[in-house]
């Protein structure tokens, strides 16, 4: 650890093009509370690319994305109780004033994410992988697998015999798939892709899935669902969604696209249902309720889902990467054609495909 800061290297983005290349930067020197951590992998989230392309104007470039990360600790500070050097852990997706990347870290600097060989986290942020999940189907859980999950439970979405909707089956929406099954409830996957319906029913283990352009079958299950969760990362109408939801039914929004939703109030008016947004709004309002310790909220939150994914072996369906292949990989992503988390190799790929950039 030098003094003055910790070595890192990593892939970053310099403009609106959104293109990825090595990067070489520097981490807070490791804090008393603080645990540097050597990252294994990274999962890439649709996010990563909203922000890359600065789809929602607050790119702070370079940005080393990535928010989805599992590794080993390496180091610990004095006063860190909760791990010690060797055991793998990995970084909160934080929804706190201090974001994994893009953000503003304590100490003022742009905080940069896991695409990138070494972190610097507070221990209060980090938590623990069971040993039953692999760590490359692990990495998406902290991000897209408790944004599913917390909402689930929040909206009482958790229950045997209730029934889900999914929108979207991407990264977030399989893992809804999984976590509702795993719940006992009832799933239905709603997507605009009809190809995706024999993976929905098969492998996912969905119920029932609905073609969002097939207007009868939708009429069909008019009033039919407790509560639907909605992962869309592209603009869309939501009319049609909530005519799914029974009376007091639960609409909860957890994609995030760019233009502003589509929501006349007699949708909702109507059958008097709800619509709420969840992730990092959700999770300050659920700190404030408790009056707990913020961190300590989110900390038992993921910690709860780990615990759950564990025991009932769910871990994202992964493609992993190669650093040198991110680009490609966020292309396919931006395409819809992923099934269903691109991951990437930090440890085992990043310095060769660094060595490789530099001499091409
Ligand atoms: N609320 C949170 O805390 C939180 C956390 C993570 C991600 N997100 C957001 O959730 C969204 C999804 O993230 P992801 O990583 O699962 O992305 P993804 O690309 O893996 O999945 C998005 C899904 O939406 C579908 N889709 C895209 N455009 C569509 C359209 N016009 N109509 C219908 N379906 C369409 C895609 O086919 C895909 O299945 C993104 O906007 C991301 O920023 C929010
Ligand atoms: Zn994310």
């Amino acid at each position: 650890m030098e003094h003055n800061g910790t070595a890192a290297l990593g892939w970053a983005a310099r403009d609106t093009s959104g293109h990825l290349s090595p990067f070489s930067f520097t981490r807070r020197v490791q804090q008393e509370d603080d645990v540097t951590i050597k990252v294994l992998y990274c999962g890439i989230c649709h996010t990563d690319l909203h922000i890359i392309k600065n789809e929602w104007g607050n790119a702070m470039y370079p940005v080393v994305p990535g928010h989805e990360i599992v590794g080993v600790v390496t180091g610990v500070g004095a006063g860190v109780t909760k791990f010690k050097a060797g055991d793998t852990g990995y970084e909160n997706y934080c929804p706190t004033m201090v974001i994994t990347s893009n953000g503003t870290d304590y100490g003022g600097a742009t905080t940069q994410g896991g695409f990138s060989d070494v972190m610097v986290v507070r221990q209060d942020y980090v938590v623990r992988v069971p040993a039953s999940l692999p760590p490359d189907g692990a990495a998406p859980l902290l991000c897209a697998g408790v944004t599913v999950y917390s909402p689930m439970v929040e909206y009482g979405l958790n229950g045997p015999g209730k029934h889900l909707g999914v929108v979207g089956l991407g990264g977030l929406g399989h893992l809804g798939v999984k976590f509702g099954k795993a719940f006992g409830m009832k799933v239905t996957v709603i997507s605009s892709s009809p190809a995706k319906r024999g993976e929905a029913l098969g492998r996912l283990g969905a119920d029932a899935f609905l073609s969002s352009r097939d207007g009868e079958g939708m009429a069909a299950a008019a009033a039919t669902m407790d509560g639907i969760i909605d992962t869309v990362s592209a603009g869309h109408p939501l009319v049609p969604l909530l005519s799914l939801l029974k009376p007091k039914g639960q609409m909860v929004v957890v994609g995030a696209p760019a233009a502003p939703l589509q929501l006349p109030a007699i949708a909702i008016i109507d059958g008097g249902k709800r619509v709420a947004g969840s992730g990092g709004g959700s999770v300050a309002e659920c700190q404030a309720m408790l009056d707990f310790a913020g961190e300590h909220g989110i900390a038992a939150d993921v910690e709860a889902m780990l615990d759950f994914a564990g025991e009932h072996g769910i871990a994202a369906d992964v493609e992993v990467v190669a650093m040198d292949a991110v680009n490609a990989a966020l292309g396919r992503l931006e395409r819809n054609d992923v099934r269903y988390r691109f991951v990437v190799d930090v440890a085992g790929t990043m310095h060769a495909a660094a060595a490789a950039a530099a001499s091409s």
